[in-house]
């Protein structure tokens, strides 16, 4: 069994802040850890946007605490989100993630994080191979 508080994990290599400064993203569980999903809380910066494609990822989000908005990139849907919404990117949608309040969201990830990853450009996570290789 795991048992971590965000205490602990606050400040070691497990609390991650995205370079541009959009989010932090608190990951609870990682490929190491052997779930074969991994676990984060994120916080969103209020005022910002994230440009994301998972196109290597599952991820499942459910939000606990702020407001924001996804725009679907595929289709220009625009979805609210706020404390109580979950979204699924079951078809690797490209979205833009905006947050006009600080927004707190459950992440999970499959397949797991490495957890040292960061978008690139077109807001892609590497694949859990490409991250390991580029320690
Ligand atoms: C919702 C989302 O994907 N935000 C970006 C950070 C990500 N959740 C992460 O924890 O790495």
């Amino acid at each position: 069994m795991i048992v971590r508080t965000l205490k602990e994990i606050t400040g070691t290599e497990r609390d991650k802040k995205a370079a541009n400064g959009n989010w932090v993203s608190r990951r609870f569980l990682l490929a190491k850890d052997g779930m074969d999903f991994s676990f984060h809380e994120t916080t969103i910066f209020a005022g910002t946007e994230t440009r994301i494609w998972y196109k290597n990822h599952l991820e499942a989000v459910y939000c606990v605490g702020g407001k924001g908005e996804l725009e679907r990139l595929d289709t220009g849907e625009i979805i609210p989100i706020s404390d109580g919404t979950m979204y699924a990117l079951n078809g690797h949608e490209p979205h833009l993630l905006r947050a006009s309040e600080d927004m707190r969201l459950v992440c999970v990830f499959n397949p797991a994080l490495v957890g040292t990853e960061d978008h690139n450009k077109d807001g892609v996570y590497a694949t859990p191979e490409e991250e390991t290789g580029k320690g």
